[in-house]
This record gives structure tokens, sequence and C-alpha cells, in this order.
């Protein structure tokens, strides 16, 4: 983001908090961001654990920012976007993270030639690990797109798809920190019914999931090829994978991403 920019924050909830922790660490100054959020013990959390200040209504805080990331539910964008109609003139910039909303809905709702960006972040931009996506509304300038990329690059990773491939971003890396935390999880369980003590078991399922991520990323390899490496000939590796394939977890995983992608398109036709 543009150094010294006014950043206002529509929603003080999980992602709301990750991008300003992620943006504090980044070097943005407190006084440049402010948040709203109607739940008295969220906004004092917020308030308190970042030293940002919690402005006292939306409307406010659009009239104080120059970019506003629109985080709330994407089943109230109507109820909360529509006392907003008319305000975002052609000096802010919209952000929006919702799941599903589409850029068009949300130019609607807010009226005239709004600049809107649509995004899809995920949650271990808490850890400055996000992967993001991003995409133009109608009406963004020259710049807009590398002015949110900014944003996101705080964080994480970015990439510009087109909008019509945010639901499928959405159900990939949108929910998929979900899908590695079940991962973890049950190879930890899976660990217990071996024998291991449970804190041994968690931290190594944990350490490995991060550490062939690492390793996918850091050597650049395709992960059939890595994949390759572990598996001896006629040793316990190739043993599990063919299990895996049997009882589909490929084909599980690619049934999770769909489901969760038409779940997306769902939320932006409620
Ligand atoms: N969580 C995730 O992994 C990801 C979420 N997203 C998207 O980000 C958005 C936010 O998600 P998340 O942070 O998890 O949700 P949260 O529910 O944690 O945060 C939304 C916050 O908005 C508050 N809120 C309710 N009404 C208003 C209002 N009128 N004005 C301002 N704030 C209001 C809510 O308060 P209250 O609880 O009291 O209603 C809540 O604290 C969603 O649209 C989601 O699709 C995108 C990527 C990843
Ligand atoms: O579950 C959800 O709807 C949101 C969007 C992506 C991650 N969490």
């Amino acid at each position: 983001m543009v150094n010294g920019e006014k950043i206002g924050f529509i929603g003080g909830g999980n992602m709301a908090e990750a991008f300003i922790n992620g943006l504090l660490n980044a070097g943005a100054r407190t006084e440049n961001i402010r948040f709203f959020e109607p739940n008295h013990d969220r906004r004092q959390h917020i308030a308190e654990t970042y030293g940002v200040q919690a402005a006292d209504d939306n409307r406010e805080l659009v009239e104080w920012a120059g970019a506003v990331v629109l985080a709330i539910k994407p089943q109230i964008v109507k109820e909360v976007l529509r006392p907003l109609h008319g305000i975002f003139t052609r000096d802010k910039l919209l952000i929006s993270i919702l799941a599903g909303v589409s850029t068009r809905t949300i130019e609607g709702l807010l009226g005239g030639e709004p600049r809107v960006v649509r995004a899809m972040p995920n949650t271990p931009a808490l850890v400055d690990a996000a992967a993001s996506a991003i995409c133009r509304g109608s009406y963004v300038e020259e710049g807009d797109m590398e002015h949110a990329a900014g944003l996101f690059r705080s964080v994480g990773t970015v990439h510009e798809v087109a909008e019509d491939q945010m639901d499928a971003v959405t159900g990939l890396s949108g929910s998929g920190p979900a899908y590695v935390f079940t991962v973890i999880e049950a190879l930890a369980a899976a660990g217990v019914q071996q024998g291991l003590r449970l804190d041994v078991a968690h931290e190594l399922a944990l350490q490995t999931v991060y550490g062939a991520a690492k390793l996918v990323k850091e050597t650049g390899e395709h992960p059939a090829l890595l994949r390759e490496k572990v598996c001896s000939p006629g040793g316990t590796t190739i043993a599990a994978i063919r299990t895996l394939e049997e009882r589909g977890l490929r084909a599980s995983l690619m049934e999770a991403v769909a489901v969760a992608t038409r779940r997306s398109e769902e939320l932006g036709r409620e």
C-alpha cells in the first residue's frame, strides 16, 4: 500500500485482524488504520491488541479512509452497503474480500462508478503467508490493481485472475487452510493410534506438512517427483500411497474444492 495511506476496515473479524496485523508488521502506522466493528468485545480486542482506532460507524470510516477493505460476512453485504450508497467517491478504493459476491453486485450497491477490487485471501495472512488472488471491477483506475496487490503482498503472495475464476480460488486457497488443518489433525490422530504420545504425534504431523510444503516451494520440483523420492521400492510409503489412492484422497480433495467453489457461486446469488 502507499505509505501513509489511510486504510479502513469494515468489520473487525478474523480476516480484518489478520490484515491489520500484517500491515503493522509491514511497517504501516497505527494512526493510518481504522476499523468499524459492532461487536463490543471484538472492537475492544482489535483496538487494544493493535493500537488502532475504532470508528463510530461505517460512514465515518469511509469518509476518513482512502482505501476501504470490506471484511464482513457475504450474507449481510446488502444491509451493510446500502446505507453507504453514494459516499464511495472516485478518490476512494474499495477492496472486497467477500466470498462469492461479485464486483458488479458491490458496484450496484455503492452507486456511481466506484473503484472496486475483489480479492480472496486466506487466514495464513496472520503469519504473513497468505495465498491471495485479486480481480478488477468495472471502474478501477490505472494503478488500482498494483495498489491492491501491495496490500496482499504485505501478508503473502498474490495473483491477478479474471473474475470468473474467483469462486475456484475461494474453493482452493480461500478455504484450503481448513483442509490442511484437517490433514494435520488426522495425521496426529493416526500417530496416536499407532502408539505415539499426542504431543509428539502433533509435532511430527505439523513439521511434516510444513517441511513438505517448504521443500516444494524451495526446490521448485514437481510434488510427484518429490513423492517418488520418498517411495523406496517395496517400502513403506508406496504401500501407504496405494491405500490413499484406493480410498480416494485425490478425488476427495477434488470434490471438496468443487463443492466449495459451488458454495461460493451460491453465496453470490443469495
Ligand atoms: N475466514 C476466512 O478464512 C476467509 C474469509 N474470507 C471472507 O472474509 C469475510 C470476513 O470473514 P471473517 O473475518 O472470517 O468473518 P468474521 O465473522 O470473523 O468477521 C466479520 C465481522 O464483521 C462484523 N460485522 C457485522 N456487521 C457489521 C457491520 N454492519 N459493519 C461492520 N462490521 C460488521 C461481525 O460482527 P458480528 O460477529 O457481531 O456479526 C464480525 O466481527 C467474509 O466475507 C469471508 O467470505 C475470505 C477469505 C478467507
Ligand atoms: O468459509 C468461508 O465461506 C470463507 C471463505 C473462504 C474461507 N472462509
